[in-house]
């Protein structure tokens, strides 16, 4: 699926790598992110138009530090270092890095000094974002610096020559004042892509690959949670082999009110026929029961899921594959996406399918960001109660309930999501956040109802901005919306005493509490 122009991310473990490779599909071209120790063979193979070589934590004279392969520096790639990239390309061409007596963190003041493809229409002096402790202090052969930092730190440089460039500031950061315009002249002036990538532009390339994956005579499972991922999924599938494919849709006892009905519905709506829905929520309830591990509870759904799809299939004849609405941030927040990463959750599509599955796994989206998918979504025509439907994780309410699934603890979230959607929805909301959600915690609370002693739980509220769930910020929920939600909830659910809002960024919480 990779088209001449595409831009290829060397992470070297920065925070802000992802949103990079999200400004430059902003900026109509298309990136993925590699590993930055990947062989130049690697990286040739994907056929790049320009390279990114992203910040990092460590520091380039660290004996542990990750390197790119030298000859892609040769390989006359543009290629545009940002901090550690920035310092990663003079410690390796000739030049010199140190660490610097003053760090800089935050805020920036730039200077541009030079004549620079790069600072076009940029003005002479702005603001930049800056988090770095080393310095290039010597510039290697062919090098000019073009901007110093208001300590007069370079603050970029380049060889034109050579189509190399650097940045010791984060221009994909929203607080680097004309960071996109950098970012852009990098892509058209200095590299010379041409753009005009969007994510509807993908589909029929989305199409090609499943029909090819799975032959003109194949029959393909859908696995679909009525979520904007497998939908999308689903109806991409059904253009591709019309009523070749089957959808599966599992009621595994840990959704949420009404969802079944709504889900069903959603489907008959875009014209699949074939649907299979099964109610497996004695089986999914009973293997957890009495598991409190959330990483073992993950895994549990993940098996079982997977179970429940062979059983469907092994019903329907010739049955090879399984299409499923896994998206980039899935497989990168599962660890999946490259060597040295974290697997911060097991999400349980990606985790979670045993080694020897059946089926063959065919993932459409699996390069896209969740705006993107909504993008492709709308211009499939989906309706936007699924377009702009809050992200509901595969495992479901085991995933907002502390500790063990019992039923007790599922009725109680049941009831409080149900009572903070229709609130966010009610005061116009609903769409102003990523997602808004109740969880509910092992712990307890004394209460006092009606002059009586009552030992209840805790129900945590959150709400969050995000924009692909890969970091968040915690809502400033209007006190009222919130007065509301706490009072219905502490009253009609029962066994409720506190309500609690949760006002803690991703990161350092996730969004989900499991
Ligand atoms: N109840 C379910 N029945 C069948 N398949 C499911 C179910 N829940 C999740 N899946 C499968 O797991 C995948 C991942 O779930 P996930 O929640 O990430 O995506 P989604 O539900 O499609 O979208 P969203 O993130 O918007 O909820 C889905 O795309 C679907 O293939
Ligand atoms: O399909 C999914 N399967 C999972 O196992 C899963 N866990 C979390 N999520 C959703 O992913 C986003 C990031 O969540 P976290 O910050 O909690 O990891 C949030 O939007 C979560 O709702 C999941 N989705
Ligand atoms: N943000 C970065 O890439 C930091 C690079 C390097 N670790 C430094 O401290 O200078
Ligand atoms: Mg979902």
């Amino acid at each position: 699926m990779i088209t001449l122009d595409t831009v290829l991310i060397l992470d070297f473990g920065g925070q802000y790598t992802h949103l990079i490779a999200r400004r430059v599909r902003e900026l109509g071209v298309y990136s993925e992110i590699m590993p930055g120790e990947s062989s130049v063979d690697d990286v040739l193979a994907r056929r790049p138009g320009a390279l990114v070589l992203s910040g990092g934590p460590r520091s380039v004279f660290d004996p542990e530090a990750p390197r790119p392969d030298p000859r892609i520096l040769e390989a006359g790639l543009p290629i545009l270092g940002i901090c550690y990239g920035h310092q990663l390309i003079a410690h390796i061409m000739g030049g010199a890095v140190h660490r610097s007596p003053r760090a800089e963190y935050g805020r920036t003041r730039i200077h541009v000094t030079g004549e620079s493809a790069l600072m076009d229409g940029v003005p002479r002096e702005f603001s930049a974002w800056m988090s770095h402790g080393d310095v290039v202090s010597k510039l290697p052969e062919g090098f000019s610096a073009t901007a110093v930092s208001e300590s007069g730190l370079i603050a970029a440089a380049e060889s034109p020559g050579r189509r190399i460039y650097s940045v010791q500031f984060h221009p994909e950061v929203a607080h680097t004042e004309h960071g996109r315009e950098i970012l852009r002249n990098f892509l058209f002036r200095a590299a010379g892509l041409s753009g005009g990538w969007n994510p509807g532009s993908r589909i029929p390339a989305m199409v090609e690959y499943v029909s090819r994956e799975i032959g003109p005579e194949g029959r393909a499972l859908c696995a679909v949670s009525g979520g904007v991922d497998s939908m999308t999924a689903a109806v991409i599938a059904h253009r591709a082999i019309g009523d070749r494919l089957h959808v599966v849709f599992v009621d595994h006892g840990l959704l949420r009110e009404g969802e079944v009905e709504g889900v069903l519905r959603a489907l008959d709506g875009v014209g699949i026929r074939n649907v299979h829905f099964v109610d497996a929520s004695d089986r999914f309830l009973s293997a957890l029961s009495g598991v409190a591990d959330p990483e073992e509870k993950r895994l549990i759904i993940g098996r079982l899921f997977a179970e429940v799809f062979e059983d469907v299939a092994s019903g329907i004849s010739g049955i090879g594959y399984l299409v499923q609405g896994t998206i980039y941030p899935d497989r990168i927040e599962s660890g999946a996406s490259g060597r040295g990463s974290d697997r911060i959750k097991s999400h349980h599509n990606v985790a979670g399918l045993p080694e020897k599955f059946g089926l063959r796994v065919v993932e459409p989206l699996r390069d896209l960001y969740k705006d993107e998918v909504r993008a492709v979504a709308r211009e499939l025509g989906l309706p936007e109660s699924v377009v702009g439907r809050h992200p509901f994780p595969g495992p479901g309410l085991a995933v907002r309930i502390e500790g063990d699934v019992t039923r007790e603890k599922l009725a109680i979230a049941r009831r409080a999501n149900a009572i903070v959607e229709e609130e966010f929805v009610r005061a116009g909301l609903y769409g102003a956040v990523w997602q808004a959600f109740a969880a509910v915690m092992d712990s307890t609370w004394v209460g006092v109802k009606g002059d009586r002693r009552e030992l209840g739980r805790v129900v945590i509220v959150r709400a969050v901005t995000s924009e692909d769930g890969m970091t968040a910020d915690w809502f400033r929920i209007p006190h009222d919306l919130l007065a509301t939600i706490s009072k219905r909830i502490s009253e009609e659910v029962p066994g409720v005493v506190m309500v609690a809002y949760a006002a803690t960024s991703k990161p350092p919480s996730t969004i989900e509490p499991c």
